[in-house]
């Protein structure tokens, strides 16, 4: 089947100077193209593993008719954002691309024989005075003419340019989609249909929790696939249910407890059908149903209205949004607990980055030293010895963040789903255990993933929380994860909910503003969860933020590893406010 991803579109740009000048041209201009290409297709893949496709303009581009016939093929091929090449000068506004909704790069080749630079810098001056913002490449060092390499600097930038021009692609046009409405009065789930539709170009979708009763009810799964998922789950995570903690008075019998396994494995399948629809469904005569609902993100209300008299969706949130199920290996689906749906698109923004599955958690308790030491007797050292921060959540956290994927070198790692052998399948199954859940919280009972995170796994956590009067922000703290001496996480882990899965994060601290300690950035945080993605992904969402219009209100990314486009250096020289007043300037992508 053809993949119907978004295309990034390359355009070369020529001196139109012909007698002389563009012939002399033609040549390495192409020839920058197809280089950028060919590091775009060997390097970067869409969410299904397949390589990254370019289209290139037909003709080099040195005026505004190829320009036009460029943009008709781009139209054409599906072109979601556009990257513009040259080492020589050419006409600025003649050859930009005017299209105002696909995120925008110029490369201007460092050469000093022909002045790509020079033409960099007249098209952009041409961009930010047409509201049309583009990012800038100008490679640091000074190449021969006649240098086939890419620098790495020039990469650095083609790549995050291409990574984040890409997530904005792909999540146009597609919807979230809100699975009951607002749990428990958490304002990220009161889903907001202005902001997915003008900053994201998204849909909102919403269907009421009692859908998933009448499919039920009424078997409208595909029963196939049912009994070969009960058979997985029979043998993968039944097997490790965990003690029940509950109050014996208030515990439930063992056919309860089968049932509700059963329950559970339906209502994984139901949410997916609702997301991205079924053909089998179509076959069984539920043709509406089978459409889906064009999702790329969704969430779930659960607490408290369901949860309260049905199983929870413990076990389907953290299955969705892990690299496998029943049927194998295969990307993992951002979904979010309590319909939260700003921490449900933060995980949306580091899986596109990534393609990598997303961690979601309650950022839930600052665990200073002191305390450590106070209630375990053990002093905290290395790089828990400024604390940690305790991230635990009762649905949505993908097994992936068992950190039982392995790199080269032995080290905990979170992949693409492609890159995981079936050994770290079974590996993170058997690293879970699923409680029964706590009956006080979820009367209706349910199965909670419970784990704790390895230590070491470089991550980035990251927040978009809505400021009346300002819009989206997005906060962003890159760290590691840790862990704790067993007999010290077993004191720890008994004061909180013990059935839920643990991550414990060390944000990088800086000794200043947001990042002063660990303690500030746990008092910094803008709302009750975090998305968390593998890698250090800090400059990456920068770069995301920017194309969307959506200012970063806290972050701790080096500063030389923050691009945005040439536009947000006109709004002052300190990169905060600057980037407030650029992106208040500029306003949302769609309005
Ligand atoms: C069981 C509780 O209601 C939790 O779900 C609650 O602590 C939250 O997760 C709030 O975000
Ligand atoms: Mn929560």
């Amino acid at each position: 089947m053809k993949n119907c991803y978004p295309k990034i579109g390359i355009r070369p740009i020529i001196d139109g100077r012909r007698r002389g000048i563009r012939e002399s041209l033609e040549k390495m201009t192409m020839g920058l193209a197809i280089r950028v290409a060919k590091l775009y297709s060997e390097t970067l893949y869409y969410p299904d593993g397949s390589p990254i496709e370019c289209v290139i303009a037909d003709t080099c581009i040195g005026g505004v008719k190829e320009a036009a016939d460029c943009a008709e093929k781009f139209e054409r091929e599906g072109v979601g954002l556009s990257l513009s090449v040259t080492p020589c000068w050419c006409y600025g506004s003649e050859t930009i691309d005017m299209n105002p909704s696909i995120p925008k790069a110029i490369w201007g080749f460092n050469a000093t024989e022909r002045p790509g630079a020079v033409y960099l810098a007249a098209a952009l001056a041409a961009h930010n005075q047409k509201g049309l913002p583009a990012f800038g490449i100008y490679g640091k060092d000074v190449q021969d003419v006649t240098d086939t390499e890419i620098p790495s600097d020039v990469k650095d930038k083609l790549l995050r340019f291409a990574k984040a021009g890409l997530a904005v692609a792909m999540m146009r046009g597609k919807s979230y989609l809100a699975i009951g409405s607002v749990s428990m009065g958490i304002a990220g789930s009161i889903v907001n249909p202005d902001f997915l539709q003008e900053y994201l170009g998204m849909r909102t979708e919403y269907v009421d929790c009692s859908e998933l009763l009448r499919r039920i009810q009424l078997n409208i799964y595909d029963d196939d696939e049912y009994k070969k998922a009960l058979e997985w789950t029979k043998k993968n995570c039944m097997i490790r249910e965990g003690e029940d903690y509950n109050p014996e008075s208030i515990r439930k019998t063992r056919e309860q407890k089968d049932a509700d396994w059963e329950f559970v494995v339906k209502m994984t399948i139901i949410m997916r059908d609702l997301m991205f629809g079924n053909s089998k469904l179509w076959d069984m005569g539920y043709e509406e149903e089978a459409m889906g609902h064009n999702a790329i993100v969704g969430g779930f209300q659960g607490q408290r209205q369901w949860t309260d008299f049905l199983p929870n969706g413990d076990f389907s949130e953290a299955i969705l949004n892990s690299s496998f199920d029943w049927n194998g290996k295969r990307a993992p689906i951002p979904f979010a607990t309590e319909d939260d749906h700003l921490n449900g698109i933060s995980m949306l923004f580091g899986y596109l980055l990534t393609n990598r599955a997303q961690i979601f958690s309650d950022v839930r308790t600052y665990w200073s030293p002191e305390a450590i030491e106070r209630v375990s007797g053990w002093k905290p050292d290395g790089l828990l010895s400024d604390g940690a921060i305790h991230l635990i959540n009762s649905g949505s956290t993908t097994l992936d963040g068992t950190g039982q994927q392995t790199d080269e070198n032995g080290l905990p790692v979170m992949k693409p789903y492609w890159e995981i052998t079936d050994e770290e399948v079974d590996k993170m199954l058997q690293a879970t255990t699923w409680y029964p859940a706590s009956l006080e919280y979820f009367r209706g009972n349910g199965y909670s993933s419970n784990f704790l995170t390895r230590s070491g796994m470089p991550v980035t956590m990251c927040r978009l929380n809505l400021v009346k009067g300002v819009g989206p922000v997005l906060q962003i703290a890159e760290g590691w994860t840790a862990t704790f001496p067993d007999h010290v996480f077993d004191i720890i882990n008994k004061r909180t909910d013990k059935t839920w899965p643990s991550t414990f994060f060390v944000p990088r601290v800086t000794g200043k503003g947001h990042f002063k300690n660990v303690y500030s950035v746990m008092n910094y945080w803008g709302a009750n969860h975090g998305a968390i993605s593998y890698g250090h992904i800090g400059a990456d969402l920068i770069s995301l933020a920017s194309m969307l219009s959506i200012p970063v209100c806290m972050h701790n990314v080096e500063e030389e590893n923050i691009f945005r486009p040439s536009a947000w250096n006109a709004f002052g020289s300190d990169p905060e406010g600057a980037d407030y007043r650029a992106c208040k300037n500029f306003g949302p992508l769609y309005k």
